[in-house]
């Protein structure tokens, strides 16, 4: 059985190098054009899909989106959750390297980014930032509403969808693609993989390049490879 996962193309705030997380920036021109080509690979590739599963941010579901338009399957049911949205980097959001670096120190910053369990700084619950306002997480229970998240709370509200979402479509045979975030893969791909805290610290996923494994009855992956540009 196959999965295909793909990472957002380039957002407005990749491209300012800013602290995204829950923010809901829009994809650039190039992040759309990434997407495009993620579909025409797929197309190339000969993949379908019954069901695809995205978070509840904008450059996630675009770029699912125009894959499926790429590959004429705008009809299959989607499902859209916050579990898999990107990590939350708390009150670093909006800031880019320069106001992180000057607000926090190099020292701090370098702790942070290859940490897995040290919190960033929370978001206050008056922050204008806060998801807790939003109509978009309004029916969630607020208690899991993150005002900031280590790598490790990240995996751990991930993995359940996984779990409880979609490992059973893929055990009833169907051909799932998963379009998320860095970090919200980084999740699938250490729950797949196995992989210890340490070596997910350093896994990193390109962005807009659809990432296949093939899994056994067990979801176990018995291969894993990406559709890179095809020459010619
Ligand atoms: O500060 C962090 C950080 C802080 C708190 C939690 C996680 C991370 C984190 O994961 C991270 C960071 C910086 C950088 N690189 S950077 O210092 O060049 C940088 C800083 C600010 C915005 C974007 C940048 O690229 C990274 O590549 C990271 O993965």
């Amino acid at each position: 059985m196959k999965l295909t996962i793909v990472r957002h193309g380039q957002s407005v705030f990749n491209q300012s190098n800013t602290f995204t997380g829950w923010e809901d920036a829009d994809l650039t021109e190039q992040g759309i054009a990434e997407a495009i080509e993620a579909g025409k690979r797929i197309q190339r590739h000969g993949l379908h899909f019954d069901i695809a599963f995205t978070s509840v941010l904008t450059r996630a579901i675009k770029t699912l989106y125009y894959i499926l338009e790429e590959t004429n399957q705008l009809w299959i049911p989607v499902e859209k959750s916050w579990r898999l949205n990107e990590r939350h980097y708390g009150a670093l959001q909006r800031l880019n390297k320069a106001e992180t670096a000057e607000k926090y120190g190099q020292e701090q910053v370098h702790q942070w980014r290859r940490s897995f369990d040290v919190m960033p700084p929370l978001l206050k619950d008056d922050d204008k930032r806060q998801a807790k306002k939003e109509r978009r997480y309004q029916l969630l229970d607020q208690k899991a509403i993150p005002s900031g998240e280590n790598l490790k709370m990240t995996l751990e509200r991930v993995t359940p969808y996984w779990m409880d979402t979609i490992a059973p479509q893929i055990k009833q045979g169907k051909h799932v693609i998963i379009a998320a975030h860095g970090n919200s893969i980084r999740a699938l791909v250490k729950h797949l993989e196995n992989l210890s805290d340490e070596d997910i610290v350093n896994v990193e996923i390109p962005t807009g390049v659809p990432l296949i494994y093939e899994l056994n009855e067990k979801l176990e992956p018995t291969n894993k490879y990406f559709l890179e540009n095809e020459q010619g």
